[in-house]
């Protein structure tokens, strides 16, 4: 790797790629210096080192998802592109170096067909006016494009009209969805969606496995490297036939169905449980799962994670897990949680987590409930930004 660097007209005002006019190796070396510094002492205590970090060969068209706000411009514009860093003032931008070739410049007709329809956009200081934010999501595998439009209102002004003058400018797009948010908030989604065009969802395929993903559902923004973290998950569980596997923190069950689909296909069975709060998502899961053929092994429960192992030490849920993989957002677990997985006392434990310093406290915990690290893999998932996901595989010291 060259001392290549990227450029990008609006990186000074944008502020989303903060370390752009950093070399991608120096980059990999910084984050592999803060995962170092996070998780190489207890690594080494456990008599392991973290691994070298798995970064991008060409760091660049990597987001499956891009979004944009919406707000009223000068003359009846309507205005879209990027929030600048620290604000909410809109930089325009056309094309961005990072996310799907594909999906900047859906974004900008959706602000080209609001203002000739007179769909008027968001004012956040009023909450007055319709047309929040516009997100879209791209298929890594497969040409699925999702359009995903925010409105403040359970319907767009000549929304039919809207939809098919979008559909003709742009037939990559595979499905519409209007997403009602009408609370005074920063989340860009509500929680409402109602189908537009097409069927509402996108599908994608990680690793083979096939997936079927939601506009309100989480999932992971770099597909490319998405399989490179996942697979590290599965090598991590040291799969069996007949194991049971909790995948707690699912999502739409990506990384349980992938184990699942792997164990299948060493001609290995076994059964994974998944818990996830979110219920649109467990509502995909359980579709993906039959979509792979393994709606019979892989069952998905809608549950908070916590109260999910609170209630297995009660004696309320089944016990009896021998791996537990666990993906929490950026917050990390708790300590209930971490109790509950030393109750289950699986022999192996597989922490998938987006924020090292949580995942650094909660392995604190778990090593103190009698788990020792085995190996630690930095994965660059965000480039040309501080962010590191990290995997951490721990084995069960006490037999
Ligand atoms: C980092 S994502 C990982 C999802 C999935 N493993 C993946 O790779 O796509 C974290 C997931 O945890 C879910 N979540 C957050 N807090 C939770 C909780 N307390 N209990 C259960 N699920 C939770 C979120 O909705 C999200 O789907």
């Amino acid at each position: 790797m060259g001392y290549k660097t990227y450029t990008c007209p609006i990186a000074k005002s944008c502020g989303g790629c903060e370390w752009l006019a950093v070399p991608y190796p120096i980059q990999l070396r910084r984050k592999q210096e803060l995962v170092e510094g996070l998780l190489g002492r207890m690594a080494r205590e456990d008599g392991c080192s973290v691994g070298a970090i798995r970064g991008m060969d060409e760091p660049v068209a990597c987001r499956h998802k891009a979004a944009t706000p919406f707000a009223p411009g000068k003359g009846g514009r309507v205005r879209s592109g990027f929030y600048s860093a620290g604000t909410h003032r809109i930089v325009a931008c056309d094309s961005c170096l990072v996310e799907d070739p594909r999906a900047r410049g859906i974004l900008e007709d959706v602000a080209r067909v609001a203002q000739e329809l007179g769909i008027r956009p968001y004012q956040e200081d009023r909450g007055r006016g319709t047309l929040r934010h516009a997100v879209v999501r791209c298929g890594y595998a497969t040409d699925d494009v999702l359009l995903t439009v925010v409105a403040n209102g359970q319907r767009l002004p000549r929304e039919d009209e809207f939809v098919r003058r979008m559909a003709r400018l742009h037939p990559e797009v595979t499905s519409i969805v209007l997403n009602v948010n009408q609370r005074r908030t920063n989340a860009i989604l509500g929680r409402e969606c109602r189908t537009l065009m097409g069927p509402g969802t996108m599908e994608d395929a990680l690793l083979g496995c096939t997936f079927r993903i939601g506009p309100t559902s989480f999932y992971q923004t770099n597909p490319r490297q998405t399989e490179v973290l996942y697979q590290l998950a599965v090598d991590g569980a040291r799969l069996r036939g007949g194991m049971r596997v909790l995948d707690a923190y699912c999502g739409c069950g990506t990384i349980g169905i992938c184990a699942a689909s792997q164990a299948r296909a060493a001609g290995a069975s076994i059964t994974v449980v998944g818990v996830e709060q979110v219920a649109g998502a467990v509502r995909m899961a359980r579709g993906n799962a039959k979509a792979n053929g393994l709606a019979d092994s892989c069952e998905f429960v809608r549950a908070d994670a916590t109260a999910y192992m609170e209630d297995v030490a009660r004696g309320r849920r089944d016990a009896g897990f021998d791996v537990v993989v666990m993906d929490p957002p950026r917050a990390g677990s708790t300590p209930e949680f971490l109790a509950g997985v030393a109750h289950l006392a699986p022999s192996r434990v597989v922490y998938v987590s987006c924020n090292v310093k949580t995942q650094a406290r909660d392995l604190a915990l778990l090593r103190q409930h009698g788990y020792a690290m085995e190996s630690a893999v930095p994965v660059d998932m965000f480039p040309h930004t501080k962010h590191v996901e990290s995997v951490v595989t721990l084995a069960a010291t006490r037999a």
